[in-house]
């Protein structure tokens, strides 16, 4: 027969619920998940379970990017990929979200139809839609960012608050390089790219809302989630 060891169950720290996380008082070090009981080896994050979700969230990016999508009669069609990217920042945290977004694109820079509407291969990279797939990783990067270093009681209770990670995070890299990407490779002047661009931002605040609602609660359900701040 199996036992449990928690000592060495180190996925613990990275799923552990509400109750795991208070079940005695926090260090400054980090959530209580993470301590050592008395006589045991301190918990590690796994690698394993860093991969899991990384892969999870890359998958979830490819299919909102691949549920139709909605032409405004552009050069970029409406998608809920960047649901998928905040989302990735806020629930992982930068660098985990990052390397979701990356794997993301990498699977489907090598041929799977995950980008919108079933599209694949490198073009998309040179086409009008390039700057905002070179922007999500640098978005969830920073909502990421941001997140981590929001109190974690926030983090799993203020919508508000993660939704202004991820909106910001759309400002400063979604659609200024989405912008540049449509003039550049898209031959729109760069007046009429950011004109363009506009038509995203309704969208956009309905879908960091989603992150937010989504984030928060995934937050108050695995309070250990997110990396430990040092
Ligand atoms: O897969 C692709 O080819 C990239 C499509 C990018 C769509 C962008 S993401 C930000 C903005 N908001 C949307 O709903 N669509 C564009």
């Amino acid at each position: 027969m199996t036992q449990h060891d928690p000592a060495t169950a180190p996925e613990a720290s990275a799923t552990a619920g509400p109750s795991a996380a208070g079940t005695s008082g926090s260090s400054a070090a980090g959530p209580a998940a993470e301590e050592a009981a008395p006589g045991t080896r301190p918990r590690r994050r796994s690698t394993a379970t860093d991969i899991a979700l990384i892969a999870t969230f890359a998958a979830l990016i490819a299919v909102c990017a691949i549920l139709p999508a909605i032409s405004v009669g552009g050069l970029v069609p409406i998608t809920l990929q960047t649901f998928g990217v905040i989302l990735a920042g806020a629930v992982l945290g930068a660098r985990r979200g990052f390397l979701a977004v990356l794997l993301y694109l990498a699977v489907g820079a090598i041929g799977l139809p995950v980008f919108a509407g079933g599209s694949a291969g490198l073009a998309p990279f040179a086409g009008p839609s390039a700057g905002y797939l070179v922007a999500m990783p640098l978005a969830a990067l920073l909502c990421g960012f941001i997140v981590e270093r929001l109190p974690r009681t926030k983090v799993a209770a203020s919508v508000p608050l993660v939704f202004a990670a991820g909106f910001v995070s759309s400002i400063v890299f979604i659609h200024p390089l989405g912008a540049l990407g449509m003039s550049w490779l898209g031959g729109l002047t760069l007046q009429q790219a950011f004109i363009a661009d506009l038509a995203f931002w309704p969208g956009d605040v309905v879908k960091n809302l989603l992150v937010g609602i989504v984030a928060t609660a995934v937050h108050r359900a695995f309070p250990a989630l997110l990396p430990r701040r040092r």
